[in-house]
């Protein structure tokens, strides 16, 4: 499809959805599992994850009895414009004015500059009526900083913007469909009024004096919608990471290269280690990352109710848990697909093995609802204050309570002895608690050492960004392992998940061994019995590989991949899809006449000559 036709196929789509979710009806949750089957990024995304959250996060009562069932009813259409050319994640640096004129009881937003438009946003091109705008606050010559204002940008009868308003998409993303079915768009204002009581004002207020009323909760909470999006990001990592694993594990099932004995039949490459070495722990991420997705899920709604009963005593960890999960795991997701798409040699480079689109649509993940490094940052800032706060009586809490035994895991040594220790849930623990203590406080220490903080973080940002990671990787390990420790239904399934638990944290370890090492965690020996457990966990995972994908539940037409095909028929259909290529609706190729053929006639003219 053209770019064009991609959009407008995604709009007939998104509508046709909305269409089904009223007639059937559908549940919330069968919504969101209608959207993972509709498959492709369009306005419907930032609509229900971002503008209607903000609403209701920030908005008061009387704003959401006016603005949320038009939005529910998708009378009006929103998005969420943040992000603007010269500023995304700083989100403090935003240029955008919203200033408060008293005469008019209006705030007059305005994009001074060419780097305040608007410049990202999802569903603002083309679609969306409406936006919640991130503005700078200006009331009687004050700068109160960035707040949220709900604002009308398109005329309702003909979709025509509004006067004072230049609108547009900001044109072709990486890849081919991909992300290209999103109309993310820029937007500037040209002292554009709207009435005051449109500033969101749950958190604060401008009254009809243009008096400002600072907020008496934290003013992070205005980053609320951030950190809600954040959370099923991690969810949805999962869901990626899976997709690619399911089809380099059937692909690798069904391929065979070498080892053929007297003619017979080859190896199947899914029985090499090399294969197994880099396919398995990923096999094994998918599911970690599943996890760990409905645990924060559990954090996140938690953190959610204690906010309404003015409980803001666990905002920070939920910030810094969301910040870096969403990180870390699609950090890790992006590579994976990556690796998968290798994992199946040269086949994996063809269209129609799924990967190279499941590619360019998840990798702005590692960009989008926050840079990847700078939401490490933000852990690395968390890391550091609970480190700051050891020993001053307040013990820390939920995912840094580990570091409350500080003493102990600053001097402990590993006690495996034999490769089956590292089947031993409390010493795998330990090690992955004593090398993120061990690298946060040594990060800590060396800070110190800088009269000035903000200079000391700056010049150690490499070393706390892999601090905030090894954090992050223990509190993945540690719910596997928790995971595990409940309820699992099925005959031996509880074995196979054990398997897959060890293999994540083992593969951590290996592919991190630097950090292991010198933080002594562990010894060179310890790390080499980690590796023997390692290829024995393999091998007991490899007769159950293919069940193992096949229980995500996946359907061909979800996978849309010749190479992850349930009934393995791969080569017969790659012939299909290769006879479908438009170039191959003719035997002689558009251009013969005009390049070819001239060119190969001079060469036969030169060689008589
Ligand atoms: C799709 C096809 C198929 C393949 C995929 C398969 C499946 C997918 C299927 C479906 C997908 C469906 C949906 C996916 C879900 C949604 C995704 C949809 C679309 C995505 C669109 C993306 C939208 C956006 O990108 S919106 C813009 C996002 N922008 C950012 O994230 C900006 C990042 N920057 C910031 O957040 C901040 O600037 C900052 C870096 C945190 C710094 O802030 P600042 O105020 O300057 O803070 P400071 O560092 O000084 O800290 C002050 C203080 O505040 C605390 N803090 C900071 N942030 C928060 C917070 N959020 N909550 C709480 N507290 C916070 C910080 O810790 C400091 O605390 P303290 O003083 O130290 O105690
Ligand atoms: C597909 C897609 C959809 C999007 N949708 C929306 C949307 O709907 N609404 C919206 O408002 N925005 C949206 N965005 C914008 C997105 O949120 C921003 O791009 C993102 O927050 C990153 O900000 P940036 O582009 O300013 O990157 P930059 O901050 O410019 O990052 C550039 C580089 O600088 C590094 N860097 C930046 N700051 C620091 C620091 N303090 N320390 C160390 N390194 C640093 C980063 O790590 C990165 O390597 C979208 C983006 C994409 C790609």
């Amino acid at each position: 499809m053209t770019r064009k036709e991609l959009f407008k196929n995604t709009l007939r789509k998104s509508v046709h959805a909305w269409k089904l979710i009223n007639e059937l009806p559908l549940s919330d949750d069968e919504s969101l599992m209608l959207r993972h089957f509709m498959d492709q990024p369009g306005f419907l995304d930032l609509h229900w994850r971002m503008f209607v959250p903000a609403i209701k996060g920030q908005g008061t009562e009387e704003q959401k009895q006016k603005w949320l069932p038009l939005a529910n009813k998708m009378q009006i259409i929103g998005c969420y414009a943040q992000t603007e050319l010269g500023h995304g994640s700083n989100v403090q640096g935003l240029e955008t004015t919203a200033t408060f004129d008293p005469q008019t009881d209006q705030f007059i937003l305005h994009s001074p500059t060419q780097t305040s438009s608007k410049w990202w946003p999802g569903g603002l091109g083309k679609v969306s009526t409406h936006a919640v705008i991130y503005a700078r606050l200006i009331t009687d010559g004050k700068d109160h900083g960035v707040h949220g204002f709900i604002v009308q940008l398109r005329n309702m009868d003909d979709h025509s913007p509004l006067p004072g308003i230049t609108i547009g998409d900001i044109g072709v993303k990486f890849g081919n469909g991909a992300y290209n079915s999103m109309d993310n768009g820029f937007l500037m204002f040209d002292k554009f009024c709207i009435p005051r009581d449109q500033m969101l004002m749950r958190l604060s207020k401008v009254t009809r004096e243009g008096k400002y009323v600072p907020s008496d909760v934290p003013r992070q909470l205005m980053y609320g919608t951030m950190v809600s999006v954040r959370q099923t990001i991690v969810s949805n990592a999962s869901i990626a990471m899976a997709r690619a694993v399911c089809i380099a594990t059937r692909y690798s099932a069904v391929r065979r290269q070498f080892g053929s004995q007297n003619g017979g039949i080859e190896t199947q490459v899914i029985d090499y280690k090399t294969q197994q070495n880099r396919l398995f722990p990923l096999l094994a991420s998918a599911y970690a990352f599943r996890f760990v997705g409905e645990w924060l899920k559990w954090l996140y709604t938690d953190v959610t109710q204690r906010l309404e009963a003015s409980d803001f005593a666990t905002l920070p960890e939920a910030h810094a848990c969301t910040a870096g999960l969403k990180s870390m795991t699609t950090s890790a997701t992006s590579d994976g697909i990556e690796e998968c798409r290798k994992l199946c040699g040269g086949h994996g480079y063809l269209w129609c093995s799924g990967l190279p689109e499941l590619f360019a649509v998840y990798v702005p993940a590692c960009t989008y609802e926050g840079d990847n490094v700078v939401l490490q940052l933000q852990v690395a800032r968390f890391l550091m204050k609970t480190v700051s706060q050891l020993g001053s009586g307040k013990a820390p809490a939920g995912t840094t309570a580990y570091m409350g035994r500080a003493k102990h895991l600053l001097q402990c040594r590993s006690s495996i002895r034999k490769a089956e220790d590292w089947l031993n849930p409390a010493m795998v623990l330990e090690t992955f608690e004593a090398r993120a203590l061990r690298m946060a406080v040594s990060c800590a220490n060396n800070l110190s050492k800088f009269e000035n903080q903000e200079q000391g973080f700056s010049e150690l940002l490499a070393d706390l960004v892999e601090a905030a990671i090894a954090h992050c990787q223990l509190i993945v390990v540690s719910k596997f392992i928790v995971k595990l420790e409940g309820e699992i239904k099925g005959k031996g399934v509880k074995n196979q998940l054990k398997n897959l638990c060890y293999i994540y944290a083992l593969h951590l370890i290996h592919k991190h061994l630097g950090d292991f090492l010198s933080t002594n965690s562990i010894t060179s020996e310890q790390a080499s019995l980690a590796n023997h457990q390692l290829r024995s966990l393999y091998t007991q995972v490899r007769p159950n590989a293919v069940a193992l994908v096949d229980a995500f539940d996946y359907t061909d037409h979800y996978l849309g991949s010749v190479l992850g095909r349930y009934d393995g028929n791969v080569y017969p259909k790659l012939f299909e899809e290769a006879l479908k290529d438009p170039l191959n609706d003719t035997v002689v190729p558009d251009g013969y006449h005009e390049y070819i053929r001239p060119l190969i006639k001079q060469h036969l003219r030169s060689a008589r000559l």
